[in-house]
């Protein structure tokens, strides 16, 4: 059966219209549908000279249709303030948030099978007065899902993180054991479910430099993080760490894993997009619905330009229908 993905292009101000009309291009097996303002869409293509992509407002109660090259399907949802490229506007927070509303809601009432996100500017939310650490965050409080894990993956490399959007000053403290607990549970069963891993080979990071150096140089790897992976490991797991973040990384020892756990944001993804940006996915492990997204930011300074690169998103969607299909499979 065909599935529905819903796009929402995030900031307004950056990239993601520019990618979502790219989209108009290419072959989808799935509907393709953007929520987003058609006004604003159809403003950027002129700057963009793709005025002659045919946009159709859509409606969810129709059975959905494989994507047709050249057309663009929209489910449309108004800015109400200016919008211009490069420049943020703190009155379209409003906008932005409404837009992944009606797509997680769509989710969660089996009117679409999955959804795609475009990059959003958190400060600029939090300029307009709502608080907003980031998609992950907000999808797990829309879906209340009490833990999700941010998985961000490349053919070759999945990394996925143990605490996410929070300030450095407080990762140490963010790393205790029931946390852990529940970033492996999910983790693995995700993997297990949504790659067909049965027995995922996973490599675990310390926290500290060299993984605390026997205790000397941090305790969390030690007491926290090795008693938790021993657990996996008398389930009959291959779960290997704490180890070193810096030696985790070398091809010696990701040749020899299915997916690695980082600690914090910053540990591991520039990893990950030192070697892979532009063609890697990041995803919400843990969610009831599909939420998969681009593995960039807003680059506010490539917006309306022509010059920002959809590989990602490819991949983002790509894999959206991969798993949906996938899930029901399962289902059945
Ligand atoms: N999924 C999301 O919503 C994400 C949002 N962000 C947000 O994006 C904003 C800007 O973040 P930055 O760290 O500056 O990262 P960025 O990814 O927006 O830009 C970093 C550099 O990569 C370039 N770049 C980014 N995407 C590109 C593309 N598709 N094609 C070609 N070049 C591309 C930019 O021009 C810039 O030089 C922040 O507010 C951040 O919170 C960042 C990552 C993910
Ligand atoms: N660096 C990836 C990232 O921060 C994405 O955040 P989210 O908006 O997907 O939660």
């Amino acid at each position: 059966m065909t599935k529905r993905i819903l796009v929402t292009p995030g900031e307004p101000a950056g990239i993601g219209p520019d990618l979502c009309l790219s989209l108009a291009q290419h072959h989808f097996d799935s509907e393709i549908i953007l929520v987003a303002d058609p006004e604003m869409l159809k403003m950027r293509a002129l700057l963009l000279g793709l005025d002659l992509i045919q946009l159709q407002q859509v409606d969810l109660n129709s059975a959905p249709q494989p994507h047709q090259p050249g057309t663009l399907k929209v489910l449309p949802v108004s800015c109400g303030a200016n919008c211009e490229p490069g420049k943020l506007n703190p009155q379209n927070a409003g906008y932005i948030l409404k837009t992944l509303d009606i797509a997680i809601d769509a989710c969660l009432n089996n009117q679409a099978d999955a959804v795609t996100t475009g990059p959003v500017n958190k400060a600029v939310i939090n300029d307009a007065g709502i608080p907003f650490t980031g998609h992950t965050e907000y999808f797990q409080q829309r879906c209340h899902t009490d833990r999700v894990v941010m998985m961000l993956a490349t053919e070759e490399l999945k990394v996925a993180l143990a605490t996410t959007h929070i300030p450095l000053r407080k990762v140490a403290d963010a790393i205790t054991p029931e946390l852990l607990e529940e970033v492996m549970d999910v983790l693995m069963h995700s993997l297990q479910t949504d790659f067909g891993l049965e027995k995922p080979r996973l490599l675990v990071a310390g926290l500290n430099p060299h993984a605390g150096e026997s205790g000397h140089l941090g305790s969390e790897d030690e007491e926290i993080i090795a008693p938790v992976i021993q657990q996996w490991r008398e389930l009959g797991f291959p779960v290997t760490g704490p180890l070193p973040a810096d030696t985790l990384y070398a091809r010696h020892w990701l040749d020899q894993a299915d997916a690695t756990l980082a600690m914090y944001h910053d540990q591991g993804l520039p990893v990950l997009k030192y070697s892979g940006f532009g063609r890697a996915l990041n995803i919400t492990l843990g969610l009831p619905i599909i939420r998969t997204s681009v593995d960039h930011g807003t680059a506010l300074d490539l917006a309306g330009t022509g010059h920002a690169n959809n590989g990602s998103l490819l991949v983002a969607i790509h894999y959206a229908e991969k798993m949906a299909a996938n899930r029901a499979r399962h289902a059945n």
